[in-house]
């Protein structure tokens, strides 16, 4: 029995999508972006120097494969990242008519996603007047704040004084199909937030809208408001099984890290821990050191896309990508005869594009494990291939 590890470095894609051009960053399409290639070129011109210095440094990823996946998925120039690949690699292409996370953790699992999400308009109110109502109506409140497309960080040092003095949540949402809900911990309730969001949930999955998204936040002021790690996305359910679900079906332990048992809704999945990427980091490192024969553990490193490629923080986004690197580089050594270790994302997030939204791009399949090979261009469910051929499941 062997055993497989998969992780999505959520948003660290590589360019190249044939179908950029029909997502968009506000009026600007996708066409040519390319989150670890432009991030790799801003590094070698000296224009990533906070926090870190110099051309990338992603010797594991590397080797790996990640340069050759970027220059094999775009053709763009990689400076920085140039070594002959010791791994499986490749790149992935997604067919869902969404660049979002659900879409492309549901996809590498198995299952593109058959339907058309539902998108808020960039308008002011942005949300329909039923919606509006019944947020207050189980809120308790005379009314919302926000109703928008937003950036979470920026709405909140925007309303977040006006959201603690008149108790009402702010609501917004982006280019993704989400309906997300910031309130303070304390002065509107971790509680009261979690409950509003999953009593919102089955409305707003019934209009195809992906997720409804709590996002607490702590602090008294513009000054030191910050968003805490007790975000809960309430996410509508894969429409078909998943490679979590024939696993486990079959009898495989199913372990999941990070934001996955979410995207999933906990179909297919036995355990999970959550946390900063830290700590998840930790927990992948102490899966690869026992977790069972014949087990799957499913990870989600989300920092890439919340905490810098949202931002469009060139530096953070490069510091991260260094930091994942080292992480990986402690853990690779530790595989057993066998094991498969699977790095791939779910979607660019470019830090160097236009607006703050995601960005359609090709992604890596780095795999460890399996010695040399190239395996090309694959669809996204080619990752749940590998990893079910892996685990010796039926797949077709
Ligand atoms: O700006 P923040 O709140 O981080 O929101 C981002 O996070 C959402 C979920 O990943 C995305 O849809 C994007 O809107
Ligand atoms: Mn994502
Ligand atoms: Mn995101």
């Amino acid at each position: 029995m062997t055993r497989v590890f998969l992780a999505v470095m959520d948003s660290v894609g590589i360019g190249g999508a044939p179908d950029a051009a029909r997502f968009f960053n506000g009026t600007v399409p996708d066409t040519g972006a390319n989150t670890v290639a432009h991030i790799a070129q801003a590094c070698a011109a000296g224009r990533a120097e906070e926090g870190r210095s110099g051309p990338l440094h992603l010797p594991n990823l590397d080797s790996l494969g990640l340069g050759a996946a970027v220059r094999l998925a775009s053709g763009d120039a990689t400076p920085g990242l140039t070594a002959t690949p010791a791994g499986t690699w490749g790149a992935a292409e997604e067919v869902s008519p969404g660049k979002d996370t659900p879409s492309g953790h549901w996809e590498l699992a198995g299952v593109p996603v058959p339907w058309d999400w539902t998108y808020f308009p960039d308008t002011r109110p942005a949300f329909p007047e039923a919606l509006t109502a019944e947020v207050c109506r189980l809120a308790g409140t005379d009314g919302i704040l926000g109703n928008c497309h937003a950036s979470g960080t920026a709405i909140i040092n925007d309303l977040g004084e006006e959201h603690m003095l008149s108790g009402r949540p702010i609501c917004y949402t982006s280019a993704d199909s989400v309906f997300q809900i910031a309130a303070h911990e304390e002065t509107f309730g971790l509680q009261r937030l979690l409950d509003l969001c999953r009593q919102l949930a089955p409305t707003l999955h019934g209009m195809k809208v992906g997720r409804v998204i709590a996002r607490p936040f702590t602090g008294s002021s513009p000054a030191d408001f910050a968003r805490t790690t007790d975000r809960k996305d309430f996410a509508i359910a894969p429409p078909a099984p998943t490679l979590l679900d024939r696993a486990q079906g079959a009898g495989h332990p199913v372990h999941a890290i990070g934001k996955i048992g979410d995207i999933f809704s906990m179909s297919g999945i036995d355990d999970v821990v959550k946390g900063t990427d830290a700590k998840l980091m930790h927990h992948l490192s102490d899966a690869v050191d026992g977790a069972a024969d014949g087990s799957l553990t499913f990870a989600n490193f989300v920092e890439f896309d919340s905490l810098y490629g949202h931002r469009r923080d060139v530096s953070g986004y490069a510091r991260a990508l260094e930091w994942f690197d080292a992480g990986i580089g402690a853990i690779l050594p530790r595989l057993r005869a066998g094991d498969m270790l699977i790095l791939t994302a779910d979607h660019g997030n470019d830090p160097t594009w236009t607006g703050t939204d995601h960005t359609r791009e090709r992604v890596p399949v780095l795999v460890a494990g399996q010695g040399a090979g190239e395996l090309g261009v694959i669809p996204f469910t080619g990752v749940a291939q590998l990893a079910a051929d892996h685990l010796g499941l039926a797949w077709s």
